[in-house]
């Protein structure tokens, strides 16, 4: 603790430096987020990424991965980059340079900010499709280093990616490039280490709760998740301040996919209805008649939030724990809608079937529960606003849906269970499964425009720690269910991710 103490004012003084060399200090910011310590210089960083946004550097002329880097670092902390700075990089037909294909670093730099695009700003939608082509084609001529970033990027682009465990890949891609006395290298893998110290306290807390509960035995149609459910709010927010949000929306996941295989695959119709009426009066009376596997769900439920209230409490937040409650109802109530679809084998219009999905993605619920762990962030200001479902929590909920549809729609179809997306969209315009595959691609590209759009609005003071937290919801889940593969269910595929940020140790990071 006390060298990191150390570490963390040296670095700080070169943050402070006065700026002689811009490419410089724009990649001395950059490597601190990236290396996960940012954290730890919040104040100073929003200072200089400000007076670089009031007071633009002459920045005609500079190359490529300079201003690159300075329009994704703006962005990325919400202010307005404006994109037509990239004009001077395309000819006059609106075409990236070919020259620039020459410049590997200029092109990753530029692919990275690209996806900080909005809507209308298609010459950024083209940058992404120029610059992946290229780097793509020029892996195998780049040095080994510079070829496992890109290789790293064109996989998880830096704004889709989870801050931890981009944390995680980028120490060892960062160590081979940085001296051996370099103190933000030093810094950033004791930092990991003491951090990754707490997260195994949390995860073994986590995971004594779990086996208490014993659902394993108690309710053997659940899913027995409750690592990859502590995995997602790690991948919200990893610093320590967090911890109690961490414990009450890991505990939170695991029951609520208890809650979803018991409406999905486990109760009647009759005994769904009287399962909702039970969240919907708070109170267990109405299920006298179900089988008690859902009455032991239901209570560990009702235990949990009684947990919530206790440990908000001690921080005057549990004044907050209703609104958490009542955005649990709400998602009760859109389970039973898709049990009755279901039952009836009746297929939406996808309209119909999003409203409905963007409430079943569980998004605007696990979100609200993440706030109660924000401290001075939690306030009624916050609660309020993101009761009402705004444009990016919805945003974020399209983003869920819609990537666990694409990744679950051909085993779903195995067995009975609700249309997904991909089913709705058939039925409605007749059209072939592949097309309905191309629509919902785009739906996730206008979603994260949504969210970018929302983040640099920062509007009705909503501070950037609470959107970063819907930003990274979103990130994980792009993690857990891209790629056409629902990792939380056959979680092997999630194994690693998981053993990088709570079992391998950080002294096997450098050089790794
Ligand atoms: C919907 C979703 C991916 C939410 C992610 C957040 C999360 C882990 C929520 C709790 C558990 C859950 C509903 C998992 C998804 O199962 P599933 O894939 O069977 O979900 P479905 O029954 O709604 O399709």
């Amino acid at each position: 603790m006390q060298r990191s103490k150390y570490l963390k004012e040296k670095v700080r003084k070169l943050i402070l430096a006065p700026i002689e060399d811009l490419t410089e200090k724009l990649n001395l910011i950059d490597n601190i987020k990236r290396l996960g310590v940012s954290y730890h210089f919040e104040s100073e960083i929003e200072q200089i990424l400000q007076n670089m946004h009031n007071n633009p550097p002459p920045l005609k002329g500079k190359d490529l991965h300079t201003i690159s880097l300075w329009f994704r670092l703006l962005r990325q902390q919400g202010y307005h980059a404006p994109s037509d700075i990239f004009d001077q990089f395309r000819d006059e037909n609106g075409d990236f340079n070919n020259s620039l294909v020459e410049d590997v670093v200029g092109m990753l730099s530029l692919y990275e900010a690209a996806y900080f695009g909005i809507h209308g700003e298609d010459a950024l939608d083209q940058a992404i499709h120029f610059t992946s082509r290229h780097l793509k084609s020029r892996l195998s001529t780049m040095n080994p280093n510079l070829e496992r970033k890109a290789s790293h990027a064109l996989d998880y682009p830096v704004r889709k990616g989870v801050p931890r465990l981009e944390a995680r890949y980028y120490i060892p891609m960062y160590s081979a490039e940085a001296s051996p006395n370099d103190p933000l290298l030093e810094l950033a893998l004791l930092d990991f280490h003491i951090v990754q110290l707490l997260h195994k306290e949390e995860l073994q807390h986590v995971t004594e709760w779990w086996k208490k509960l014993d659902f394993v035995t108690k309710v053997p149609f659940a899913r027995d998740r409750v690592v990859e459910a502590y995995f997602w709010p790690l991948g919200v927010y990893y610093e320590p301040q967090y911890i109690m949000g961490r414990t009450i929306v890991g505990k939170l996941i695991a029951v609520t996919s208890a809650v979803d295989d018991t409406y999905d695959a486990y109760g009647t119709l009759e005994e769904l209805e009287l399962f909702t009426e039970a969240f919907r009066r708070w109170d267990a009376s109405p299920l006298d008649p179900v089988p008690e596997c859902m009455k032991v769900v239901f209570h560990a439920l009702l235990d949990l939030f009684n947990e919530m209230e206790f440990l908000t409490a001690k921080e005057g937040k549990s004044c907050f724990v209703p609104y958490v409650k009542e955005t649990f109802q709400k998602l009760g109530e859109a389970y039973l809608v898709e049990a009755k679809w279901c039952n009836q084998g009746y297929i939406p219009t996808y309209e119909e079937y999003l409203e409905n999905g963007v409430v079943t993605s569980c998004y605007p619920l696990l979100e609200i529960a993440s706030f109660l762990g924000l401290a001075n962030f939690a306030t009624k200001h916050v609660f309020d606003w993101i009761s009402n479902v705004p444009r990016i929590v919805r945003a974020s909920s399209i983003i869920c849906r819609l990537t666990d549809d694409l990744s679950s729609h051909k085993f779903e179809r195995k067995r009975v269970h609700v249309a997904s997306a991909v089913e709705c969209l058939m039925n409605q315009h007749r059209i072939s499964e592949e097309e309905a595959y191309q629509i919902l691609e785009k739906e996730l590209d206008n979603a994260w425009k949504d969210i970018n759009e929302e983040c640099m609005k920062a509007e009705g003071g909503v501070p950037k720690v609470v959107l970063d937290c819907v930003v990274n919801f979103s990130s994980v889940i792009e993690l857990v269910y891209g790629k056409f593969a629902d990792k939380y269910t056959h979680a092997e595929l999630l194994k690693d991710h998981v053993a990088a940020l709570v079992v391998d140790s950080v002294h096997n990071l450098q050089n790794k």
